[in-house]
């Protein structure tokens, strides 16, 4: 496949081609395969039955086909991009759409499954109690989030205003936050649903799962840590979740399974299994164009086929369009904290951006988050802060 001009380091070789939700003028919204910096658009190109299904503006009537569809369709896009005849009219520069959310998302979970996260955490908001609470190693933690405000990348966030209250003050005040944050993390986005009462097993996460984003989940420290005693994060992070357009499907990922770390103590049956695997993806912060973190996401002790079992075990079920993300993923390293708590040590300890010391997020501060792994990119999630609305 040479005729294509990819350029070098693209994200987006002839062997990703992941998918999203397009807007190319006053046209329709519809689905496209990214590769190098263009879009084939797929409708024009596709069979009879999925010229319809990529008309559509979500992928989810796609998702929705399940796992025997997937595989076939990403044989013959890999096929097709030989086809100079037939993709080279229905080629777009990138830079000439906008991509939108990509999905309908139906529910979103979030869970807290890097280890040196939860522990930087627990340390940061438990100070006199273990890092670790004694269920962490037992399941994934995690809560439900707000799927409603999980948003397209590009999409300005608006800073919160919320109940605040320093551990010495007295009472609550009312006003912006303060202490805005950023959470890289990996977005597991659900294909095939399952049916009420019936656990999903470890086994089958290929079954479920079609492929992944990267997920900025903006969390505002003040409230968050005012607000979640005794059942978890609330308003601190739903007022909204950004997502990168480009769905990278689990197929394009193969070549980064990695084994999962040691899981000890050793977890109960449903949990366990032969074939869990976790990615070797490498994110990269950015504050306004300036590097400040590189989080690994191999070293993550939960794999995603063992949130999806734990997420299920207790008969909820799943739908199309449902995202799950794996939590802040940090490593053991400095420059590798996925989160600016983290890499300040809640603001005690500035980190320098642009020359300047720099704490939490500020109005006008643009935040890009991008991951591959290897040569597969999942490409990026960019999100810039609006002042709070009074
Ligand atoms: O330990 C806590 O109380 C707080 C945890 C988080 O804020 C993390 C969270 O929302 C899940 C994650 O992204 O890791
Ligand atoms: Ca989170
Ligand atoms: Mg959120």
């Amino acid at each position: 496949m040479s005729w294509i001009d990819i350029p070098d380091g693209s994200p987006f070789g002839a062997d990703n081609l992941p998918l999203g939700v397009f807007r190319h003028g006053d046209q329709e919204p519809r689905i496209g395969a990214a590769i190098g910096d263009q879009i084939i658009d797929l409708a024009p190109v596709a069979s009879a039955e999925l010229a319809d299904v990529f008309a559509q503006p979500t992928l989810n009537a796609f998702l929705a086909l399940g796992r025997p569809v997937w595989s076939e369709t990403r044989a013959w896009l890999l096929d097709l991009v030989n086809d100079r005849d037939a993709v080279e009219p229905h080629l777009i520069p990138q830079s000439a759409v906008t991509m939108l959310l990509p999905i309908e998302v139906g529910d979103y979970v979030d869970f807290y499954a890097s280890e040196q996260h939860a522990t930087n955490l627990g340390r940061l908001f438990r100070p006199d109690a273990e890092p670790l609470l004694p269920n962490w190693k037992h399941l994934p933690v995690g809560y439900h989030g707000r799927a409603g405000t999980v948003v397209a990348s590009g999409t300005d966030i608006v800073r919160p205003s919320g109940q605040l209250k320093a551990p010495d003050a007295a009472a609550p005040t009312y006003g912006p936050s303060q202490r805005l944050d950023i959470e890289v993390e990996l977005g597991y986005v659900v294909g095939t649903p399952s049916a009420l009462g019936k656990p999903v097993s470890v086994e089958d996460f290929h079954e479920h799962v079609y492929g992944v984003v990267v997920v900025n989940d903006w969390s505002a420290r003040d409230i968050q840590g005012w607000e979640y005693v005794p059942l978890g994060p609330f308003l601190g992070k739903s007022f909204a979740t950004s997502i990168s357009p480009w769905v990278v499907s689990l197929d394009a990922l193969e070549s980064a399974t990695v084994d999962l770390p040691a899981q000890d103590p050793p977890v109960l049956p449903y949990l366990a299994g032969k074939n869990l695997v976790n990615y070797d993806i490498t994110f990269e912060v950015r504050i306004n164009g300036h590097l400040v973190s590189t989080p690994p996401y191999r070293d993550i002790y939960w794999s995603p086929a063992q949130m999806l079992a734990h997420m299920t075990v207790n008969g909820a079920s799943i739908r199309t369009g449902d995202l799950y993300a794996s939590g802040t993923v940090s490593g053991t390293e400095q420059d590798q904290l996925g989160s600016l708590i983290e890499l300040t040590k809640a603001g005690r300890e500035p980190i320098t951006v642009d020359g300047k010391d720099y704490t939490f997020l500020q109005d006008g501060d643009e935040v890009t988050i991008t991951a591959h792994a290897g040569p597969i990119g999942l490409g990026e999630v960019t999100g810039r802060i609006t002042p709070a609305v009074s």
